[in-house]
């Protein structure tokens, strides 16, 4: 316990820390006085819905508005046609009043992708990877983006937030774009169009394949990879004889090479901070910062006034992603981003709606808090994916691995990842499990690019059934087979509960999680189903079966 108590209150302690010193930043970067100023009226007749962003018809909208007022009971956030404005020469801007905190839900019932305002080349390519019908949070965001306004996107984890800002992005840039004549053509060849920056290496790699699969693979080379752990000069050679338009990388190797004047990115349209409370951490600020300094901006923010109006000063589009976005994100967007919107699953709202009293839909968010009466309550258990069912087994720390061994068999899992607090531990557990039979590795961060990408494509190959890893795996990584999470030790707060958890069950899939877990550590399991709003039951693996025990039973047999 005194382990789990220290690695607790390290994490309470950095986030203290990260929010003290994004504060900081956000003072120093000012990003509110380089951005334009957008004048907010308060006129009421059109809520902001699909049909303002210019998805839906009007009368279908008109009529699930209302469907949507009588069921929740919440205001509107309304403004007439006549008050949206036209910002810069071809990027459309709502004017929109805070006076109300809520928009309501609208139904968001889009069929296809081509309905959601994509080109025609763009739906082709999705069509021929597979990618049929839109998901609930790239039927709000897409939309949403293509308006070009900035945006904080929060949904589950494997609900397929990757293709909600791809898809976008995609319209506007690259060989699969809307008719060239509606957008403009970048004003200088070799300047990089979009950056998406993801905080591990893995994120990375798997946000390019995703990109380079949909450009196909006679323009793949339009993507590029700067993740750290690569070999930086062959990067910078890339990015000088390929000029990719998009590049996607780990915080610290796109501040490098952007420091060392190799990645031209003041023209950039687009910005996307993918798990952005991640990379609000401690140990990201410094090159983070450089990166919401340069991208999408000339430099010397006095001049941006003068800028615009010579026509030539670009917009960045900021995007920030995440299944868990607690109050330090609304905060940062709203330092960073233009206006921004928060686009979930089935609403699109203004940030106004979010509570600076709680974290909107973190999990740790206590449902009773009386100062938030006035702003939207969103259940804790939106980070997580629908279909998981949450059990703890209870056992003593020798034996863990071995309850992991059974845990597999008895749920017959065909794909598992299995978490720990310590790399040190990783290659003890793998030993065991590889000694009983079971193919078993380790993922960390020790090991080199090659190695871990290696491990992975073994495991998403099925070569490995059970595989060993920490925090690192726990973010993003997208293995859609994954059948079970097993936390060998406990994560240290409900968020990493929710990420972790969140491998598994990945877009409407079932998936398994077990927290295997000593006996004084019950009540940590008990907080985090009270945080997450979950049911957490206890479990036993018996005759290969996992069956559902009484807590008292169960304690009672590893306490003799
Ligand atoms: N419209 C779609 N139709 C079918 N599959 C999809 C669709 N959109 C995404 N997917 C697939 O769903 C899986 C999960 O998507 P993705 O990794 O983007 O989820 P996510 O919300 O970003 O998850 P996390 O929060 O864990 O990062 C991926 O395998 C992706 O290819």
């Amino acid at each position: 316990m005194p382990a789990l108590t220290a690695t607790r209150s390290c994490f309470f302690v950095g986030n203290y820390l990260s929010l003290r010193i994004f504060s900081r930043l956000q003072k120093s970067v000012s990003f509110h006085t380089s951005l334009p100023v957008f004048s907010k009226v308060g006129h009421e007749t059109e809520p902001l819905t699909l049909t303002s962003l210019g998805l839906k018809s009007e009368t279908e909208t008109t009529t699930g508005n209302e469907k949507n007022r009588l069921q929740h009971g919440v205001s509107t956030l309304e403004f007439p046609k006549s008050k949206r404005k036209k910002v810069g020469s071809n990027r459309e801007k709502l004017v929109a009043a805070k006076k109300s905190p809520d928009i309501p839900a609208a139904p968001f019932a889009a069929q296809s992708f081509s309905e959601l305002g994509l080109p025609p080349l763009l739906v082709d390519r999705l069509e021929k990877e597979g990618f049929k019908v839109p998901t609930d949070v790239q039927a709000a965001a897409i939309p949403t983006i293509l308006k070009r306004r900035d945006v904080v996107i929060q949904s589950y984890t494997g609900s397929g937030k990757t293709l909600a800002y791809l898809l976008p992005i995609l319209s506007g840039i690259g060989p699969l774009k809307e008719d060239s004549s509606t957008f403009d053509e970048p004003k200088i060849k070799s300047e990089i169009e979009a950056v998406i920056v993801a905080p591990s290496r893995e994120l990375g790699m798997q946000i390019v394949r995703e990109v380079e699969k949909l450009l196909g693979p006679s323009d793949k080379k339009l993507v590029q990879q700067l993740v750290g752990g690569a070999n930086r000069s062959r990067q910078e050679d890339a990015l000088k004889k390929n000029k990719p338009v998009i590049v996607v990388g780990t915080p610290g190797r796109i501040a490098e090479i952007s420091t060392a004047g190799k990645l031209h990115t003041h023209s950039c349209r687009y910005l996307v901070l993918d798990e952005v409370d991640e990379l609000l951490a401690f140990n990201f600020r410094e090159d983070m910062h450089r990166i919401l300094e340069h991208v999408g901006r000339r430099s010397g923010t006095g001049q941006q006034g003068s800028n615009r109006s010579q026509g030539w000063q670009p917009e960045r589009q900021t995007i920030m992603v995440s299944a868990t976005v607690p109050f330090s994100v609304i905060r940062a967007a709203r330092s960073w981003a233009n206006d921004p919107l928060l686009v979930q699953a089935k609403s699109v709202s203004t940030l106004e709606s979010v509570s600076s009293a709680g974290p909107i839909n973190f999990p740790g968010t206590t449902s009773n808090s009386s100062s938030s009466s006035n702003y939207q309550k969103l259940p804790a258990v939106q980070s997580l994916p629908p279909n998981l069912q949450h059990y703890f087994f209870v056992t003593r720390k020798q034996h863990k691995v071995d309850a992991l061994r059974r845990c597999v068999h008895a749920l017959d899992a065909k794909s598992s990842i299995a978490f720990m607090n310590h790399t040190k531990q990783l290659k003890d557990a793998v030993y065991k499990l590889k000694a009983r039979g079971i193919k078993a590795a380790e993922l960390h961060g020790d090991l080199s690019k090659l190695a871990r990408s290696t491990i992975l494509k073994k495991f998403k190959d099925g070569e490995v059934r059970v595989l060993l890893t920490n925090e690192l795996s726990a973010r993003g990584l997208d293995v859609p087979e994954c059948d079970l999470v097993v936390n060998l030790e406990l994560p240290t707060d409900s968020v990493h509960y929710a990420h972790r958890a969140g491998r598994t069950g990945r877009l409407g899939r079932k998936g398994t999680v077990v927290s295997i877990c000593e006996d004084p550590e019950v009540y940590v399991v008990k907080k985090l189903q009270k945080q997450l709003g979950i049911l957490i039951q206890g479990c036993d693996f018996t005759e290969g079966k996992l069956l559902v025990t009484e807590e008292e039973k169960m304690l009672k047999s590893v306490r003799q």
